[in-house]
């Protein structure tokens, strides 16, 4: 864990969304998918964004992590606004405080599960001697110590979405970002997931934040959050 800073009230904030709209331009027409948006999130805390279908949660998660950049507003991650940052700056300030986990995972096809979960610590810059051991642990905790070699074609899909998981978790983030990581699997390979999710922040203290439609999963991490009509809502 590294540079988590805190709000004016002391609190330490992995994420600080202040006021952030974001609209499209269709034309001569502005489309606003949300408008005023704050939320923060602190160290070790799970955040689970529900909505129906194209309120937006996928366009905010992906302003959270720093794929997309607001139309007004701030957001700052572990205290760095990364639009201050060079591209290449933001890519390695994402590669070392952040990870994600896509529904369709994103794994290098043609690299072993092993590999795939080696690469983010490669780029950050450590040996492939350095990284091979903490990759083989982290897919020896999300249970593939019998698949390290098997490439994404030769796995499930709930082992594949574990290796993403493995993957985002090897570089030690504050935060790991999720898009359903739930959905497509079947209900015990979700609450396996679900299971894994919680025991990490116990340990590690990572912030973790999805975008779910599974209302169980979301209601027993933690923090529920409704995006509704371009406002985002505390479910009680
Ligand atoms: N590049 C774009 N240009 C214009 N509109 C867009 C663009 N990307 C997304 N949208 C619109 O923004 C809205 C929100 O999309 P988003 O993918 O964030 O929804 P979502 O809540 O994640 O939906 P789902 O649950 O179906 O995945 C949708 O109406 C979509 O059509």
């Amino acid at each position: 864990m590294s540079n988590v800073t805190a709000n004016e009230a002391g609190k330490p904030l992995v994420i600080d969304c202040r006021q952030v709209t974001r609209t499209y331009s269709e034309g001569p027409e502005k489309l606003t998918i949300f408008s005023d948006i704050s939320l923060e999130v602190t160290p070790g805390e799970t955040v689970a964004i529900v909505g129906s279908s194209g309120a937006g949660k996928t366009t905010l998660l992906n302003l959270l992590g720093g794929l997309d950049k607001p139309s007004s507003g701030q957001i700052e991650i572990c205290g760095q606004n990364i639009h201050k940052l060079s591209e290449a700056g933001r890519a390695r300030f994402r590669n070392r405080h952040l990870g994600f986990v896509y529904q369709f995972h994103h794994l290098l096809p043609e690299f072993s599960a092993l590999e795939n979960v080696m690469l983010p610590c490669v780029l950050g810059g450590l040996s492939p001697a350095q990284a091979l051991p903490k990759a083989e642990a982290l897919l020896g905790r999300v249970g593939l110590t019998e698949r390290l070699r098997h490439k994404p074609g030769e796995l499930s899909g709930g082992e594949r979405q574990r290796v993403a998981i493995a993957r985002a978790l090897v570089n030690e983030p504050d935060c790991v970002l999720m898009d359903e990581p739930t959905g497509n699997l079947d209900q015990h390979t979700g609450e396996g997931i679900r299971a894994l999710i919680e025991e990490l922040r116990d340990q590690s203290g990572i912030a973790f934040i999805m975008v779910t439609h599974d209302m169980t999963m979301a209601r027993s991490l933690g923090r529920v959050l409704r995006l509704e009509q371009g406002r985002l809502v505390q479910e009680v």
